[in-house]
């Protein structure tokens, strides 16, 4: 079974263009489980423009399915994550300017720095996972940082999907490959959605959690368009 974690970045994005407290993150957390989301992730970044520390500091004991804070160890993110202890971090190399996450981490180059960071967390009792791109090396590399799963970057999945090429599936059936064989839990995240996600999920086995954003908050706004608006219709009658 796969578990689907919603990442609620953009929904904090949306609180912020405004001001104010709509819509109300924590409360949108809370549904999503009660819709039967299994987990809840929040990629804070160090400007705060989607989710901000407070936000991670409101959601970590309200959030009753698998919380997962995602980022770029950097020692104030360190620091948010030990003091907040989600079920699961998840190690994203991101710029500070970057607009979203563009690259996982190459995990032979900074293997020493993922080890101490790691076994911090480890030691803390959170599960790790690092953010790797769809190439076999990097995952069995992976295996020697001590981590408990990798999540792999999907962007480069989604794009090619999107274009009708359905063979950017294979580096990723190479990756869960290698992951089942050395004993190392699935991950997989960035733009995935409704149109992508089944063809992913029936090809990659061992596949622990997805985590999903900026696809299923797009998706939500425009299914749920219609009814909103004959809503309003019907009170202005
Ligand atoms: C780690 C990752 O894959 C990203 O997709 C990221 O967490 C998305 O966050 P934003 O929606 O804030 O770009
Ligand atoms: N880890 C990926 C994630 O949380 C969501 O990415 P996206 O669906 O917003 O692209």
């Amino acid at each position: 079974m796969t578990k689907l974690s919603v990442n609620i970045n953009k929904i904090a994005t949306l609180r912020n263009s405004r001001g104010g407290n709509v819509p109300n993150v924590l409360q949108a957390a809370k549904d999503i489980e009660n819709f039967g989301a299994e987990g809840i992730t929040v990629h804070p970044r160090p400007d705060e423009r989607h989710i901000r520390y407070q936000d991670v500091r409101e959601l970590a004991p309200a959030v009753t399915t698998e919380f997962n804070i995602e980022g770029n160890p950097i020692p104030q993110f360190i620091d948010l994550v030990l003091q907040n202890k989600p079920t699961q971090v998840t190690l994203v190399p991101d710029a500070e300017d970057a607009i979203t996450s563009n690259a996982g981490w190459d995990t032979v180059k900074h293997k020493d720095f993922l080890i101490e960071v790691i076994q911090e967390f480890k030691q803390n009792g959170i599960r790790t996972s690092i953010f790797v791109d769809p190439n076999p090396k990097q995952i069995e590399a992976a295996q020697y940082t001590g981590t408990d799963r990798v999540e792999l970057y999907t962007e480069a999945y989604a794009e090619k999907y999107a274009q009708g090429n359905k063979n950017g599936i294979l580096p990723y059936m190479e990756c869960a490959k290698v992951a089942q064989d050395i004993g190392i839990g699935l991950n997989a995240g960035h733009d995935l959605s409704l149109e992508n996600i089944r063809f992913f999920k029936e090809n990659i086995p061992g596949l622990d959690e997805v985590s999903i954003g900026h696809a299923l908050i797009a998706e939500s706004l425009y299914q749920g368009l219609e009814t909103v608006i004959k809503k309003y219709l019907q009170l202005l009658k």
